[in-house]
């Protein structure tokens, strides 16, 4: 992969590459002058995340890559945001599609095994990573487009709600959707105001509650995503909107997405704390993690 973003950090962390290349990712670094070192983030090659950029065309396709299904595991959603402040700090890319590696699924959402049968300085870092994930694509200046190529349930979803459009390949096996309720579970609300931002209040109440998995065609007459396509030209599709997007200047079209979605993010921002606290305590009970425990057990169940 040619990516050569350089990213000042502690020294001291040098020590502990994951935490120092997750700290700089996080936005926890040194300012520039404070003692740090560069180190080319090309040494740690990435594993999680596929990054194919096209610096002719201005842009980069990122591919999960979480065999068997992109569940979205700690490792995974810190290199994700790794790679997106790469592509940020790009001066050629102005446009990414994100889409996965794995055959038939874009993402089965967070991933179980982080909120189950943990402790909770677990369950507050995976949260804050989560967290960190929702608001550097939700508020990144890039286009970003979903080429949503598989199953997209719950943090699937909120992946591909965080786009500016969405593409879905016309397989009806492939259902989007936040289906939280399902897992004896709560959408936190900026699940539920990226989902209201995007298909209304109504339509989100009624799909919030029922937990509601949309096959394509119904994904596309509630809003949910905004082209459904065959498969094989899904990515084509999204790189296609990509340029269409990419013809507006990018201070007019950035300045306009942050005034949209900005008052969402800050709502966030404003509690992130307080969102952990309440994640931590709400995912700690006993019948709470009974309930993810047995999920998981069907989900096993079904293949045998
Ligand atoms: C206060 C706020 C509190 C809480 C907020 C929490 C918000 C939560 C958001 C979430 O995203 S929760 C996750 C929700 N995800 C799902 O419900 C999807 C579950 N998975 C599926 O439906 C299916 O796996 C599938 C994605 C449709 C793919 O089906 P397929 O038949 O292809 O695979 P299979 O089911 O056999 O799974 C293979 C393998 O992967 C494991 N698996 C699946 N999903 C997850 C997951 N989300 N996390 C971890 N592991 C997952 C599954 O158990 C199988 O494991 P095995 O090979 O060991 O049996």
């Amino acid at each position: 992969m040619a990516l050569t973003a350089v990213i000042r950090v502690p020294s001291r962390a040098l020590l502990r590459p994951w935490a120092r290349l997750r700290d700089a990712a996080l936005g926890w670094i040194e300012p520039a002058g404070g003692g740090g070192v560069e180190v080319s983030a090309q040494r740690f090659a990435s594993q999680k995340v596929l990054v194919e950029p096209d610096p002719a065309a201005g842009v980069a396709v990122m591919k999960f890559k979480n065999p068997p299904v992109n569940s979205l595991s700690l490792e995974l959603l810190t290199e994700l945001v790794i790679s997106l402040e790469k592509l940020e700090n790009d001066k050629t890319v102005r446009g990414v599609v994100l889409t996965s590696d794995c055959p038939g699924i874009f993402s089965a959402g967070l991933d179980l095994t982080e909120m189950c049968g943990r402790n909770p300085a677990h369950y507050a870092e995976y949260w804050k990573a989560v967290q960190e994930m929702w608001l550097r694509l939700y508020l990144s200046n890039l286009v970003l487009v979903a080429a949503i190529n598989g199953a997209s349930p719950a943090g699937g979803c909120l992946i591909a709600l965080t786009c500016d459009y969405r593409v879905m390949a016309d397989n009806p096996k492939y259902c989007i959707g936040l289906n939280e309720t399902l897992l004896g579970i709560v959408a936190p609300f900026w699940f539920k105001d990226n989902l209201v931002n995007t298909i209304g209040h109504r339509a989100s109440e009624r799909a919030l509650q029922l937990g509601l998995l949309f096959p394509p065609t119904e994904a596309l007459q509630v809003g949910m995503v905004d082209k459904v396509v065959p498969k094989d030209q899904v990515q084509s599709t999204a790189l296609s909107v990509l340029a269409q997007w990419m013809a507006i200047p990018d201070h007019a079209r950035q300045l306009t997405k942050n005034m949209m979605r900005k008052p969402t993010a800050d709502r966030l921002l404003k509690q992130r704390d307080a969102d952990i606290q309440n994640f931590v305590s709400f995912i700690s009970r006993d019948s709470i993690q009974k309930s993810l425990q047995m999920y998981l057990e069907k989900l096993k169940q079904k293949k045998g």
